[in-house]
């Protein structure tokens, strides 16, 4: 337990504090979204019984005195089997080398499965040393102690980890142990986000991104680097039954010139018509709902120079 004057009014951090990244791997329904949101006290991540509710990283930040944990929750790793899932995986790994520390979530109540080895293979193959944790999650499923036992045996025998910690988001058992390890694995630094600050956006910037490959496929010549995407608004359309849900996504297309205008936009918008189909599709599978996508053309003039326009367009 970390031990602080108490006082609010001391704005600087205690002397070894620490702060950085962790994020959670684990076969689909492994409980990952469900004990980031126990570590974070906030809910942050959609949990469903289904699996593969967690399309796309959702951070959540664990403010403590002595350190500031920020969580990215991973989709599940799983053998890419689609273009979709090819990225997604993509996604993954860069997280994976990117953070301090890697908590890989397997459930106690069910037996180590061809998953599981395939998550320890690639954490293996990682290009740098992350320490990985492993979690027993959903201990509260298994009553027979013994059990518990045999499972963190077995787990152990998955490959090289930093820690083994078993524990239930539910029950809040060992929730507290498992943020001391990840702490622990942090380097010492002040913290990366102000207070307050729970959550970001990860999924506009992926829809941006959609959104930008769509206008310039088949004119990246044309327009190479004179292309920004800015999201507006992510807002659930009001006023939709419950079984048919909308998503109004408006979004900002960027560009220099009133003549890469006319490119992105072509004859009688026919163009714009075309990216904005096939962006939608994509948007549409990456988050799982229908999606109205709202697009406009702008020009920006000399954007890629302009430091105050750079900042607007989120660069
Ligand atoms: N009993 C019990 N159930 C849990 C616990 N943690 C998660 N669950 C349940 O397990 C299911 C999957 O949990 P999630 O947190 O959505 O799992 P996930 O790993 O994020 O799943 P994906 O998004 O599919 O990758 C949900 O029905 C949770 O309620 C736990 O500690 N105890």
């Amino acid at each position: 337990m970390a031990t602080t004057s108490g006082s609010t009014t001391d704005p600087s951090p205690p002397a070894a504090f620490r702060s950085g990244f962790a994020c959670f791997v684990g076969r689909p329904n492994a409980g990952k979204s469900t004990l980031t949101n126990a570590l974070v006290g906030t809910k942050v991540a959609i949990t469903s019984g289904r699996p593969q509710t967690t399309r796309h990283a959702i951070r959540g930040i664990v403010h403590r005195d002595d350190a500031q944990l920020v969580l990215v929750d991973t989709p599940g790793l799983h053998r890419p089997r689609t273009l979709l899932g090819q990225r997604l995986n993509d996604v993954v790994r860069a997280t994976l080398s990117e953070v301090d520390v890697v908590g890989f979530c397997m459930p106690a109540d069910e037996p180590l499965g061809r998953g599981d080895t395939f998550i320890a293979e690639e954490l293996s193959r990682l290009p740098k040393r992350t320490p990985v944790v492993a979690i027993l999650t959903k201990t509260d499923k298994v009553t027979d102690p013994d059990r518990i036992g045999a499972r963190l045996l077995e787990v152990s025998g998955l490959g090289e980890f930093s820690d083994i910690v078993p524990v239930s988001a539910v029950r809040s058992y060992q929730v507290d142990v498992l943020a001391d390890v990840l702490v622990s694995r942090l380097p010492t630094g002040p913290a990366l986000y102000p207070g307050g600050e729970l959550t970001d956006e990860p999924e506009q910037v992926m829809v941006a991104e959609l959104v930008r490959e769509a206008a310039l496929e088949g004119v990246r010549d044309e327009l190479p680097h004179s292309l920004a995407v800015v999201v507006e608004e992510m807002v659930p359309r009001e006023g939709r039954p419950e079984t048919r849900p909308l998503l109004d996504v408006r979004v900002n297309v960027f560009v220099e010139r009133p003549s890469q205008k006319a490119i992105v936009i072509g004859a009688g918008g026919s163009r714009l018509k075309a990216v904005g189909s096939q962006a939608r599709t994509q948007i549409e599978a990456l988050l799982g709902t229908p999606v109205y996508l709202d697009l406009h053309v702008k020009v920006a003039k000399d954007w890629q120079r302009d430091p105050r326009q750079l900042r607007r367009l989120g660069f």
